[in-house]
């Protein structure tokens, strides 16, 4: 008896084209495949859920260009549908939710069938004074991430991507991904929304502190996320958790998303099944931390600008590698000759 994957293959390899022309289509197209443990696999409803939060080092001004304000008015950009991933979601036809996982601002008044409320806190505390974040505050971070990928899951969608807004997040992502890799933390650290040289040492020279700070407390994937946040970043840890236990197809965005999949991968490695790999990611470290994990991704169009931009690019191509399988004549089915040796 052939396994499902083993009949995916099979019928993969025998539509007609040369054996393994589709290239990384073909693999994307098993791997969704065996997901859904189905011969014919589909994208049904395809989200990018946006996690904002604010982080209590942006207020030093140490290690980010823009002011933290700039976290809240994106917010807003994105209920007013006036940001990159509002035009691409829409472009591709991907639902977009917006969730305030801890902006510094009040939301209280916002109405907005796109926008959920799920405030940890007004951003996390400095983490050169304390950790960003209490455990509780984790514990409830990660759990609502799980509960508002549950949700989702619910209306029928089958594949989603995570995106952030978070000023100073370039910074916790290069924190963690050095804590959980254990390279070299100038190999994490970017220049974010465009650091120039000087910002640039002056950002690893406090992060540097930061880890320091720090270092003895970071045995587990919790101490990491909760020395160095944010509330973003951890709330789509747990978004990825829930939503390979709900066998979703994960569509990984760039640097920060990736170092938020980082940490659900510490603490549920299988997760790494579930997810394609969107796009290499201009920020330095990105690429580095992709071949650390063994990832291939789809596209490499040097973006650097996080929101889910790089996942909704991505949504197409899984469609495409759905599409062939389902779609496609098999040589015996359309008459055509295989292969003579
Ligand atoms: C207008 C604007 C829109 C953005 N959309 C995403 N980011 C991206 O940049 C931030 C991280 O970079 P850093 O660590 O240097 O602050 C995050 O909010 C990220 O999502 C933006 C940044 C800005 C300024
Ligand atoms: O790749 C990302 O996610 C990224 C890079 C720079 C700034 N914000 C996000």
């Amino acid at each position: 008896m052939q396994t499902l994957q083993q009949q995916l293959q099979h019928k993969i390899d025998h539509t007609t084209k040369p054996l393994g022309s589709l290239g990384q289509l073909e693999s994307i197209a098993l791997q969704i495949g065996t997901i859904q443990q189905t011969l014919q696999p589909a994208i049904t409803q395809p989200h990018i859920v946006v996690f904002a939060g604010d982080h209590g080092i942006a207020l030093t001004g140490l290690v980010n260009p823009y002011p933290q304000a700039v976290t809240a008015q994106m917010v807003l950009n994105y209920l007013n549908g006036g940001a990159a991933i509002n035009v691409f979601c829409k472009l591709n036809q991907v639902a977009l939710k917006v969730v305030d996982a801890g902006v510094n601002a009040d939301f209280d008044n916002i109405q907005h069938p796109d926008f959920i409320q799920a405030k940890i806190n007004k951003g996390t505390a400095n983490y050169l004074q304390q950790p960003a974040m209490t455990a509780a505050e984790l514990q409830q971070a990660l759990e609502k991430g799980k509960a508002i990928v549950a949700g989702i899951a619910a209306t029928g969608c089958n594949c989603i991507g995570f995106g952030e807004m978070g000023i100073s997040n370039t910074s916790s992502a290069a924190l963690l991904m050095h804590a959980f890799t254990q390279l070299p933390l100038e190999a994490c650290t970017g220049r974010g929304t465009g650091a120039s040289d000087a910002q640039l040492q002056q950002k690893l020279a406090t992060l540097q502190q930061a880890y320091t700070i720090h270092q003895n407390n970071l045995q587990t994937p919790q101490q990491v996320l909760q020395a160095f946040g944010g509330f973003e970043i951890a709330m789509m840890t747990g978004a990825y958790l829930e939503a390979a236990a709900q066998k979703m197809v994960i569509v990984v965005d760039g640097f920060i998303a990736t170092t938020a999949l980082l940490a659900a991968l510490q603490m549920q490695p299988e997760v790494q099944q579930y997810c394609v790999f969107a796009h290499t990611s201009g920020e330095k470290g990105h690429a580095q931390l992709l071949q650390w994990l063994k990832a291939t991704p789809l596209l490499q169009l040097g973006l650097r600008l996080g929101e889910g931009t790089g996942a909704a690019l991505a949504v197409p191509l899984l469609r495409a590698a759905v599409a062939f399988v389902n779609e496609m004549a098999s040589f015996e089915s359309a008459r055509v000759s295989t292969a003579t040796s």
